[in-house]
């Protein structure tokens, strides 16, 4: 198993964040975890990043503990909705800073980066500066600069949340095809149920803390809870109506 959390919790003063969290996933798997505001997920995916310190709990990557490791040692990457670009540097320059900090020789950084320029079609901007891109060119600079380092796990932290519904879904699929070809195990939360399914091959659903996690579609699909249930009596209510007044 690549990442096993065993039991987790945290708390801010009487407020209970997290409550016996466990989950496990496999390499080169994407766990979506939908929830809504307020549940736990950011703080759950900081104690991963190690930048918040769990009252109780392991963590294992690999299966070696890295509960006490410092954020730099665990080779995560946490990317969230307003992650920034560096503003003086080009898109080309953005993506290879991680290359360049681990002092990578010049013929390796160029070929890896001009690799993923075109993966993510953005050769022709390549000289370009952070401020003379759309929104969803950004985002795919800032996942290009977080794939680049190949990453342990990738952290994802409401991804999509400021792109139009189009370009959300361009990245949707734009990042199920990046996780396949560059062997990315992730966890993904987001408040959209048609993204958790869309893009998990396991689904966790976040409740005041408590995370229950679906090893199939349909199991996820099935539970009330999860709000899968109610969506599909709406359009089914919607296109009854419909059929009525034909
Ligand atoms: N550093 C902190 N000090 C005190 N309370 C905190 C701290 N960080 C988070 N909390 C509280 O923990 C709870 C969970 O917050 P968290 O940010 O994990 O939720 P979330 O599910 O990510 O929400 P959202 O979807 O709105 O980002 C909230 O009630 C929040 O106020």
């Amino acid at each position: 198993m690549h990442l096993e959390i065993e039991k987790i919790s945290k708390s801010y003063g009487n407020e209970e964040v997290i409550k016996d969290l466990s989950l496990q996933l496999e390499a080169n798997k994407t766990l979506s975890i939908l929830g809504k505001s307020g549940c736990g997920k950011t703080t759950m995916l900081k104690i991963i990043a190690g930048l918040t310190k769990p009252d109780n709990g392991s963590i294992k990557m690999a299966g070696k503990d890295i509960s006490d490791l410092s954020p730099e040692k665990r080779g995560i990457v946490y990317l969230y909705q307003e992650d920034l670009l560096f503003p003086h540097l080009n898109v080309f320059e953005n993506i290879a800073f991680g290359l360049r900090i681990r002092k990578e020789n010049e013929a390796d950084i160029n070929r890896k980066v001009n690799e993923m320029l075109l993966f993510l079609e953005l050769e022709k901007q390549a000289q370009r500066m952070p401020h003379e891109l759309s929104g969803g060119q950004r985002q795919r600079v800032s996942f290009g600069r977080a794939i680049i380092i190949n990453p342990s796990i990738l952290l994802l932290d409401e991804p999509f949340g400021s792109l139009d519904s189009g370009t959300r879904q361009r990245m949707q699929h734009l990042f199920k095809d990046m996780a396949d070809k560059f062997q990315i195990t992730s966890l993904l939360v987001t408040h959209d149920l048609k993204e958790a399914i869309l893009m998990g091959d396991q689904i966790g659903f976040m409740k005041k803390g408590r995370l229950q996690v679906y090893n199939s579609r349909d199991e996820f699909i099935n539970d009330p809870q999860t709000g899968v249930q109610s969506e599909l009596h709406f359009w089914e209510g919607l296109k009854n109506e419909k059929t009525e007044q034909l």
